[in-house]
Order: structure tokens, then sequence, then C-alpha cells
């Protein structure tokens, strides 16, 4: 953990906006790219531009990494290709468009370049490619400002060009290729480049003027290698046959090893091959300081949205979802689980009938709701099926007691310790806010510490209260530190009136 924020949870999140595509707890990260030819931009007549948001979100991923420098420790996949939108080759919608639309799940436990990092492999899958070769991780960190290196535009000369993808980690051949995996998506438009797009392109239905690298835009394909190679279709794309000779920047990379790259990625299975490992190597492309989580992989098995509570009386209770990943085994009715007190499993409880069902890349969700009370104090997980999840009934937070009121933005933030341990010191909680700041339409997560004071005792336990009002009341996670320890952490959209 490097936020206060536990990497388990930080993993879970990201499992949970690539797996919960549709239905019941989605975010629908993944629906943006569905179909591949989809655009979910924000400009005006957004379905008659020409734009696709899949290609965007590649090309996002590749102007934010190619930045990086390796001998520095700098740059690489951080989001900071929202600082440089002004920049020559960063022209039109992709840059804002993608930010925009990931906005809403940057969290503390999942970065804007995490989000990024995700849309490359959201894409690729949407768009025909693997779904499972190209592997999400946790743990970028969003720059505070802008890059150093550039962004390779079509006028740049092949020895510049080359120069910058090896300062990020590519030589000659990876350029060729990853160059090549990218333009097998989207389009080069007038708008931004009318020296090199015929504006005969822009119609009603293309305002942007949009002219694809080959005849499948919204497939992740081979097509545009082998129509360069043999002259057929688009034959390779408008930077290869670009009326300026200067323009023509994919002709002089794929050239310049007389096309032994991209004959090597000719054939179908070698191409995905080559793409899924350039691209995982892409989105991988961290500044030093970042420690990458190991890959993950959809869970069959989890729970979400777990929270404690507790009655007057003192009786602490756990609920939440147990959610299922099936493809063919049908899930049972119901699901049995147990907590773990001093080292005792309990007897096996029952969750509740199913409450929803949701749609995956990778099959079919269904989440029973549970809540039982707990042996408490001293309960140490909860498990089920092959899954244990970690409790800690000492310092817990109250989501069914705590309220968000998303007209004024004011949190009340309620939450329970051990009267043993409260006595004496001080509770403090926090909020992880997504905040404005200058020159990017990125968030950054900002802390807001409250003071809690104490309001009453419930049992063994001591009830704590506080409140803040926070720049926006959404995509928000709170904790609780008393005397320096911290509680388990929870979205402030399982409060009352969250959102
Ligand atoms: C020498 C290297 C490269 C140059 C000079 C270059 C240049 C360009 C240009 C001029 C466009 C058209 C943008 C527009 O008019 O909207 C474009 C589009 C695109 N590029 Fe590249 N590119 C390079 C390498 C790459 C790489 C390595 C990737 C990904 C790994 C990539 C992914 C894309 C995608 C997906 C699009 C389509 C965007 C859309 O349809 O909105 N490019 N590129």
């Amino acid at each position: 953990q490097t936020n206060g924020i536990s990497l388990r949870d930080k993993m879970e999140e990201m499992e949970h906006i690539w797996v919960d595509n549709a239905g019941i707890n989605s975010d629908g990260f993944v629906n943006a790219v569905t179909p591949c030819s989809n655009y979910v931009g924000f400009a005006s007549d957004a379905t008659d531009r020409g734009e696709q948001s899949s290609a965007q979100w590649v090309r996002v991923a590749f102007h934010d990494f190619v930045t990086g420098n390796l001998s520095t420790g700098l740059g690489g996949l951080d989001a900071s290709v929202g600082f440089e939108v002004a920049r020559p080759g960063n022209e039109g919608l992709f840059i804002n468009d993608t930010l925009q639309f990931m906005l809403p799940t940057v969290t503390a436990y999942l970065s804007m370049s995490d989000n990024i990092a995700l849309g490359v492999i959201a894409s690729v899958a949407e768009c025909g490619g693997t779904s499972t070769g190209i592997l999400p991780k946790v743990g970028r960190i969003d720059a505070d400002g802008a890059a150093s290196g550039l962004v390779p535009v079509p006028a740049t000369s092949l020895e510049n060009t080359l120069a910058q993808f090896e300062a990020a980690g590519f030589d000659q051949s990876d350029t060729i290729a990853l160059t090549a995996c990218g333009h097998s998506l989207g389009r080069v438009h007038y708008s931004n480049n009318p020296t090199i797009v015929n504006e005969s392109y822009v119609t009603s239905t293309n305002l942007d003027g949009g002219e694809e690298f080959d005849s499948t835009p919204a497939v992740f394909d081979s097509t545009v290698v082998n129509e360069y190679l043999n002259g057929t279709g688009q034959r390779g794309g408008p930077l290869v046959t670009a009326p300026l000779v200067a323009d023509r920047s994919d002709l002089r990379l794929y050239v310049s090893d007389d096309n032994a790259t991209v004959e090597s990625i000719s054939e179908e299975s070698a191409f995905q091959t080559k793409c899924t490992n350039l691209f995982q190597r892409m989105i991988d492309t961290v500044p030093a300081a970042v420690t990458l989580s190991d890959p993950i992989t959809p869970m069959t098995w989890k729970a979400v949205d777990l929270m404690l509570d507790i009655s007057t009386a003192g009786v602490v209770s756990i609920s939440g979802l147990i959610r299922n990943l099936y493809t063919t085994t049908a899930p049972p009715d119901t699901v049995s689980y147990t907590t773990t007190s001093s080292g005792t499993n309990s007897t096996a409880q029952t969750s509740s009938t199913t409450s929803g069902n949701g749609t995956s890349i990778f099959g079919s969700t269904i989440y029973w709701p549970f809540n039982n009370t707990l042996n408490s104090p001293g309960t140490t997980s909860l498990n089920f099926e092959t899954i244990t999840y970690p409790v800690d009934d000492t310092l817990f937070i109250l989501p069914s007691q705590s309220t968000v009121n998303s007209s004024t933005n004011e949190i009340v933030l309620r939450a329970a310790a051990l009267t043993s341990s409260a006595s004496g010191t001080t509770m403090t909680g926090v909020f992880y806010v997504p905040t404005s700041q200058t020159g990017t339409i990125t968030k950054k997560i900002t802390n807001t510490t409250l003071e809690m004071s104490s309001y009453g005792t419930a049992g063994n336990y001591t009830l704590f209260e506080g409140s803040a009002t926070v720049s926006q009341s959404t995509s928000i996670v709170a904790k609780v530190l008393l005397g320096g320890v911290g509680s388990q952490t929870v979205k402030t959209k399982i409060f009352v009136g969250g959102v």
C-alpha cells in the first residue's frame, strides 16, 4: 500500500471494473467500447463525428507512455497526457474524451493511469483481440504535471522517432510492430491532420473527416499490415499514403528494416501474439517509483460492499454481497459462509436468495446478499467457498449509520471502536476525494481529514461521529484512524444517500 489503501482492495476494484460489465454492480466501463466501433465522447454531434472510443483509448495510452524515460525513471503510463493536450500531436478530442469518461472510476483505489491501462485491455478485448492475454495490474501513480518527453508526429524524422521510443524502452522492431498494432484501429482525421486526409472525407456522418488506417478500423487484427504489404484496401493507411512525403511516418518506419517486422506479423496469430506482448509492456511502463501489483485475473468468488454494523446493544453484524462468476455450472440458490472468531469457525450461515445478475466478458455474474451477527470482539475473517476476507471488528466504519448528502456534499461519518482501545486516544476520519486540479481533466485524490468525537457507547464499543463537506459526493473512499491504526476502507457509495 502506498496511500493507506490495501493492495487487495485496489486489485479487487480493478477486477470489478474489468469483470462487471453490465447489469447489477456495473460501472459500464467496458461497455463504452462495446461494440468496438462505439463512441462515448462528449463532443456535440458525437455519433456523427467519425470517432471511436476504443481507438482513442489505445492512442491515449500510447501518447501517455511514450514520453517515459527509462534512464531518468520518470514518465511512462502516469496520466501526464492530461497536462499535454495542447502539444503538437495531441490535437483533437481523444485525450479529454477518454479522461472525462474515466473520471467516475478514478478513486483512491484506482488512479487515472490504472484506468488508462485498463482501457487498452478492454479495447483490445472488445475489438476482437485477446481478453486474457493482457493482464491488468494496479498501483500506477498519476503525475502532477506534464512529462518532458515528446510525442512523435507524422513529420518527426525516423531517427527522432526511434530515439523517442528507445528512451521509453522500445527498440526499432518493437516500435514498428507497436505502431502497426495501434494503427489496426481507428482513423486519421481531417480536422486534426488536414495535410494528410483529404477534405472530401468530411461528411454529415463523419464530421471530423476520419479516414481509416485499414478496411476494418473496428477490428483489432492484421488487416492493416496485409493491406500495406499487398497494396490492397487502405494500403496501410493515411500515414503510408499521405500526399506529402514528410507525412508518411508509417511508411518510413515499416521500410526502415526492409519490412522485416511487418512481414513477421502479417499472419494473424503472430500479429495477436506480438501485439498482446507489446501492449502489456506499454501499459506496464511506469515511473521507477511505481510498483505494480501482480496480474489481476477474474475471480470466481468474491465479496463486495462488505460492511460492519452495530446495534444499540452493541451486537456487531456483517453484511454485503457475495458474487459468483460462472460460465456453465449453474450457481446455487444460496451460498453458505462462516466467520472466524478466535481461530474457530462459526456454524455455517446462509445467504439470502439472489438479488441480481450481470454479464461479463468472462461469463455471467450473480449476487447474493447476506447479513449476520458476529462473535465480537475477536472476529477476524469471513469465509465462503474457497475465499477468505479479513474482518476487523475492533475499529470499523458504520456505513448504514453514515450519510451522504449529495446536494450539499456533506458526509457524516460514524464509526465504532472497542472501548478498551479507544479511551484516551483520538479518532480521525479520512475521506479520499477526487479533486479538480489545474491543467488536466484528471482529478487528484486529496485527503480530507475530520475530527471524530465520541457520542455514546454500545456494549463493548464506543461510537464516534464526524462530518465534512467535500468538493464532490461521488467516487469517495473513507477510513478512520485510531491512535495511528487504520480501519478497513469503504466506499461512501454504500452510506445512506450515497451515490
Ligand atoms: C511514429 C509513431 C506514430 C505516429 C507518428 C502516429 C501518428 C498518428 C496520427 C497522426 C494519427 C491520427 C490522429 C487523428 O487525426 O485523429 C494517429 C492515430 C492513431 N494512432 Fe498513431 N502514431 C504513431 C504510433 C502509434 C502507436 C505506437 C499506437 C498505439 C500503440 C498508435 C495508436 C493510434 C490509434 C489507435 C489511432 C487512431 C485514433 C482514432 O481513431 O481516434 N499510434 N496516429
